[in-house]
């Protein structure tokens, strides 16, 4: 049931000492309260296995808070409010008997959200111990984090174990991408403007292009980057579902499994990417020393931590087809590396050119529309049109312009939310939808493993591409050989 306002609930982050809820969740949490959108009551439990007090956690997360959202952004009166919500318990999540302490914290009958910041392999037992304690009813939301397994059959584990305990309706999957307003808006983009609906195929469409470009490197986490790479990392999951959002047939409604059926079939009709295919198909690379933003970087393989002799990839292009009727004969260029010149994530709709040309041949290259959506910087998006170029000596010469469409500008400069902002309080409304299901994950996988086998198969190592360059030639060659090229007008 999705709850139309912000309700009473407790909320445990299980690894609330880690990472992704220093730099993401509290930061989160701390602006949903600014913005009022917390109940008073509501709660928060930080789970982890350090000693420290309650006091001394909340004194962590002033500090933390600053870093993460800048000084003038914390608000005393607001601060103080937040951290008043929050308790810290001190409990290694292997400790069954431990688990009974977490009961007294409980407001009977609030909902309660587990938020298993934690390590994947972390998930199952958890859940096993919070079965034995009363923090599994019906009541219950459980949220995990990507990447969920590291291929399909440990996906599966990972799944069996917490659907042992939890009932899928009960499960929230987070892939943050679709937190993103951006990427909300694609379904926004494609299904409220008449206009795209009825060009969104093979018919009128020629390809499409999804680059999602970070500048960063791998940022001190080559322990858990190493066993992932980029395939796992970033397509496995957030380009996928780009893809799907951009690809998916009409959802009936708005609801999480209309939406979600429809990204499965999506995912179901994705061509295997066989052997042979992986020289046409496929590019792997690997960053070595360079320059990021002006300054010299080390390479991948000297990175602190790094195995200096490790073959795991850091961008990736590929060719994606998708067989059914409205896709068939459309390639879809993905790309996504770390260390590459900028940070940006868009996506280009290459349309096809007019049945009929008549303008001046030497033109021609010109004659595709392009729908540009930028996700993130600068979120917005242009349609490339051609118009007459304008003068008595012009003739009939066109040139291409934007209809652009840049938010901060037309819209009332609002922040644009983090996308955990979104995801926490959509978790706190009981709505799905913008959190992957079971299947998905696994079709995913099933996809990206393939890709895995053959590389493995194949032993050949991945190219290498200087840090702030845009990856290994041979993604060029990629696109270039089907006589297309990446667009660069960003
Ligand atoms: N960090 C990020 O940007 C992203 C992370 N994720 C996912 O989020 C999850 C958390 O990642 P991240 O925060 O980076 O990981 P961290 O290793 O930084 O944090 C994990 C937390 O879990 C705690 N923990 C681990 N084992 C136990 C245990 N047996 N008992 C008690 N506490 C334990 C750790 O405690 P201690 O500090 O004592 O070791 C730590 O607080 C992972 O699934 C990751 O894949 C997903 C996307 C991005
Ligand atoms: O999930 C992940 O995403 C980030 C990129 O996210 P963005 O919101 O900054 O685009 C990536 O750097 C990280 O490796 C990956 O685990």
């Amino acid at each position: 049931m999705v709850d139309n306002q912000t309700t009473s609930c407790d909320l445990m982050v299980f690894g609330a000492l880690g990472n992704l809820a220093k730099r993401k969740l509290f930061p989160a949490l701390f602006q949903l309260d600014r913005a009022g959108l917390l109940a008073p009551d509501n709660r928060i439990l930080a789970i982890a296995r350090r000693n420290m007090t309650t006091e001394q956690v909340r004194d962590t997360l002033r500090e933390e808070l600053e870093a993460q959202l800048g000084l003038d952004d914390i608000d005393d009166a607001v601060f103080r409010q937040f951290v008043q919500r929050v308790d810290y318990c001190q409990l290694d999540f292997n400790d069954t008997e431990g688990f009974s302490e977490l009961n007294g914290w409980r407001t009977p009958g609030n909902q309660l959200i587990v938020y298993m910041a934690t390590p994947p392999s972390m998930y199952g037992v958890i859940a096993r111990n919070l079965r034995a304690q009363d923090c599994c009813t019906d009541r219950t939301r459980v949220v995990v984090e990507k990447p969920i397994g590291h291929d399909l059959d440990s996906s599966r584990v990972v799944n069996d174990e917490l659907a042992e305990v939890y009932h899928e309706s009960q499960l929230f999957r987070i892939d943050h991408y679709l937190g993103k307003e951006t990427v909300q808006n694609l379904i926004a983009l494609r299904f409220a403007n008449n206009l795209f609906a009825s060009q969104w195929d093979q018919n009128h469409i020629s390809h499409v292009e999804i680059t999602v470009a970070e500048s960063v490197g791998i940022e001190g986490r080559w322990g858990y980057f190493d066993k992932a790479g980029q395939l796992r990392d970033m397509i496995q999951s957030h380009l996928l579902q780009l893809l799907c959002l951009i690809a998916m047939d009409p959802p009936s409604d708005l609801s999480a499994d209309s939406i979600r059926d429809e990204k499965v079939k999506v995912l179901k009709a994705l061509k295997p990417i066989t052997r042979d295919m992986m020289d046409q198909y496929v590019v792997r690379g690997q960053y070595t020393a360079g320059t990021s933003e002006g300054r010299p970087v080390p390479g991948y393989l000297e990175e602190e931590g790094a195995n200096r002799s490790s073959s795991t990839e850091t961008f990736v292009a590929l060719k994606a087809e998708i067989d059914n009727w409205r896709w068939a004969g459309v390639p879809f260029y993905i790309r996504t590396g770390k260390r590459l010149p900028e940070k940006y994530s868009q996506i280009i709709i290459h349309f096809k050119p007019a049945p009929h040309y008549i303008f001046d041949p030497d033109q021609k290259h010109l004659a595709n529309n392009k729908l540009i959506i930028r996700l993130q910087p600068d979120e917005g998006m242009a349609l490339k049109i051609l118009t007459k170029d304008q003068g008595l000596d012009k003739g009939m010469r066109l040139r291409q312009g934007p209809l652009e469409l840049t938010f901060s500008e037309t819209f009332e400069a609002e922040r644009i939310p983090d996308a955990y902002e979104r995801l926490l309080w959509e978790i706190m409304r009981g709505n799905q939808y913008l959190f992957v299901r079971r299947d998905e994950v696994e079709h995913a996988w099933r996809w990206v493993d393939q890709i895995i086998r053959n590389w493995q198969d194949s032993g050949e190592p991945p190219k290498r591409y200087a840090a702030g360059t845009w990856g290994p030639v041979a993604s060029i060659a990629m696109i270039t050989r089907d006589g297309r090229s990446w667009y660069e007008d960003i």
